[in-house]
C-alpha cells in the first residue's frame, strides 16, 4: 500500500502482556488510517518525553478508542470499582496530545475513549455505567466472539442541524456502532455537541475555537471506514483536513 506523505499521530495504549510492559495501538485505527493513505506514528506514553518534536513534524492526531477509562481524577473525581480499568499512562499522555494539537490548529479526530479524553482534556467530566441510569441506553458492546458483531451499526445518532459535522457529512442522522459504558456528562465549555443518541447521549463534539478540524465521536469510524459511506466520509474529511495542514507548514 503506498502512502501520500502524511504522518498521523496515534497515542499507545499501555499493557501488562509476558512479563513487559507495551506500548501499542489496535491495528483497526492504523488500517483505517492507511486506507486514506497515511502513515500512522505511534506514540509511545513515557513520562516526561517531550511531544514536541513529534507534534511538529505529523499532519494530524488520531486518538482511539481502548477498553480502559480516564481515571476520575482528572475530572475531580473520586475513584470507584465502577470507574475502572485504568491506563494512567495514557491519560498523561493524550491530555499532552490535545494541548499540543489544539495549540498548533492540527486536525484532530477523537474516538471513543479518544472523544471522552478530550471532553475531560478541556474542563468536562464523565459519568460511568450509563447503562445503569434511568432513560438511558445500553451502549456496551454485545458480548460475541466476532469483532463484526461486536462493532456492527447498532443505533442512530441526530446530527445537530447545521452543525460541523452535519455539513461534513451531508446527512442528519448516521447509523453508529457504541461499545462504552461511560459518557460526557458535564460537557466542556469550549465544545459544541455536534451529534446526540435517542437517549441524550453526546455521540458527537467539535472544539468551537479550533481554526480547523476537530472532532470527538463516540462511536467507532475506524471499524467501517472500508466500506460504511459516512465512517469513511469522516476519515476522507480528516485527511483532507491534514493535507490542508501539512500545505499550510510547508
Ligand atoms: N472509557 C470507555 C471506553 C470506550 C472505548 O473506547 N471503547 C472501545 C472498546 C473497544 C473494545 O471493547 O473492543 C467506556 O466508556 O467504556
Amino acid at each position: 500500500m503506498t502512502t501520500n506523505g502524511l504522518l498521523i499521530a496515534v497515542p499507545a495504549d499501555t499493557r501488562q502482556f509476558e512479563s513487559y510492559l507495551w506500548h501499542a495501538a489496535p491495528s483497526t485505527y492504523l488500517d483505517a488510517l492507511a486506507r486514506i493513505g497515511a502513515l500512522p506514528v505511534i506514540v509511545p506514553a513515557l513520562d516526561g518525553v517531550d511531544l514536541d518534536p513529534a507534534l511538529d513534524r505529523v499532519d494530524g492526531v488520531l486518538l482511539t478508542g481502548s477498553a480502559s477509562n480516564v481515571h476520575p481524577e482528572r475530572y475531580g473525581e473520586a475513584p470507584t470499582p465502577g470507574h475502572e480499568p485504568y491506563d494512567t499512562r495514557r491519560d498523561a499522555l493524550t491530555a499532552r496530545l490535545i494541548e499540543g494539537a489544539l495549540s498548533r490548529g492540527l486536525p484532530l479526530l477523537a474516538i471513543c475513549r479518544g472523544h471522552q479524553e478530550l471532553n475531560v482534556a478541556l474542563g468536562g467530566s464523565l459519568g460511568t455505567e450509563i447503562q445503569e441510569i434511568e432513560g438511558r441506553m445500553d451502549h456496551r458492546a454485545p458480548v460475541h466472539p466476532e469483532q463484526d458483531q461486536r462493532f456492527a451499526l447498532r443505533h442512530p445518532v441526530r446530527l445537530t442541524n447545521g452543525g460541523r459535522l452535519a455539513t461534513l457529512l451531508g446527512t442528519d442522522e448516521v447509523e453508529v456502532n457504541s461499545l462504552h459504558r461511560q459518557a460526557v456528562r458535564d460537557l466542556a465549555p469550549r465544545l459544541s455537541v455536534e451529534a446526540s443518541a435517542p437517549d441524550g447521549t453526546v455521540e458527537a463534539v467539535s472544539v468551537r475555537d479550533a481554526p480547523g478540524f476537530a472532532f470527538g465521536v463516540q462511536w467507532h469510524p475506524e471499524y467501517w471506514s472500508g466500506s460504511d459511506g459516512p465512517s469513511k466520509r469522516l476519515f476522507e474529511a480528516f485527511a483532507d483536513a491534514c493535507r490542508a495542514y501539512r500545505d499550510l507548514k510547508a
